[in-house]
């Protein structure tokens, strides 16, 4: 059996020009506000990334590159005037910041109808509690791309393997919200292969590749990966073993063009949300 492949650019697609239709349809366009600070090369390549998603499907966006030595203050100052500018919606800032920042008092800065993020203290509750809010993109992207294999998650067994606020957590509150059956795995986790094994569905969010191999992967399941890094050729590649697990597995998503691509889909997502509720139409 070959996996099916699940197409996070192709879906992507759909949904940009989904969010492009509403952008279009709003008194005032979305803007998004996004915020480097440093020089790290692949933040400027993520950023330039969202920009550029931002002016594709509609959306005002505004990019605001500082030094790596631009102060915690300043930051938290300009995301106050951001806060109260009536022409964005959302704002990011890119992680990670520089270490004299603290990413904490800068993310809880930001207005929670403004965190596209959804990092903030007010969504992570809001997702926690069942309520409707902005949900984190990357945990997002992955229920979509789930979604789009047309497998029910009731009763399955979905096992996470991360436990960060970014993606391990708030996606097993996703799957959770979604009736599936969740364990969370981490690195203290005594027998990952055993709990692997369980699962219809598997989410690796570890940042180490070759974390998920073909024996480890129950036939038939969907296998989601965030991972991003690199082989020793210096290739973009995930946590899973792509060409072992997908001999194994019932869907698969690559790295790249899985996760990554609908991440930024998800951030326009949430901005036009954002946006939508700033201009009083309920969603
Ligand atoms: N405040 C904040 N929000 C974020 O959402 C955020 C962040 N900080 N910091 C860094 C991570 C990482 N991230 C990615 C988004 C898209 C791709 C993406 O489009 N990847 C392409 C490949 C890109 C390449 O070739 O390098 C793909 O997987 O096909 C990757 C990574 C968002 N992040
Ligand atoms: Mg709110």
């Amino acid at each position: 059996m070959t996996a099916q492949l699940i197409d996070g650019i192709a879906l992507s697609k759909t949904l940009r020009a989904d969010v492009a239709a509403r952008a279009a349809a709003l008194p005032r366009r979305p803007g998004l506000a996004v915020i480097l600070v440093g020089e790290d090369p692949a933040s400027a390549v993520y950023v330039r990334n969202k920009v550029k998603a931002c002016a594709e499907s509609g959306l005002h966006s505004v990019f605001e590159k500082y030094d790596a030595d631009f102060a915690e203050a300043a930051l938290l100052a300009r995301i106050a005037a951001l806060n109260t500018d009536p022409a964005i919606d959302g704002i990011l800032v890119q992680m990670p910041l520089p270490r004299h920042i603290d990413a904490q008092k800068v993310i809880a800065a930001i207005s929670p109808d403004k965190d596209v993020d959804g990092f903030s203290v007010q969504s992570a509750g809001e997702l926690a509690s069942g309520l409707p809010g902005l949900r984190p993109c990357t945990p997002f992207g992955c229920m979509k791309l789930i979604e789009s294999t047309g497998q029910n998650l009731k009763g399955k067994h979905a096992v996470v393997i991360g436990r960060s606020n970014t993606v391990g957590k708030p996606m097993a509150l996703l799957l959770l919200q979604a009736n599936a059956t969740v364990t969370v795995c981490h690195s203290a986790t005594a027998d990952l292969a055993g709990h692997v094994r369980q699962a219809d569905v598997v989410v690796a969010a570890v940042g180490r590749r070759n974390t998920v191999t073909a024996e480890m992967v129950k036939p038939g399941a969907i296998v989601i990966d965030v991972g991003m890094n690199r082989n020793d050729e210096g290739k973009l590649c995930g946590d899973v073993d792509f060409a072992g697990v997908r001999e194994v597995a019932g869907w698969i998503t690559p790295v790249p063009g899985g996760v990554g691509p609908m991440t930024i889909t998800m951030l326009l997502v949430n901005t036009l949300q954002a946006a939508e509720k700033a201009q009083g139409l309920a969603r």
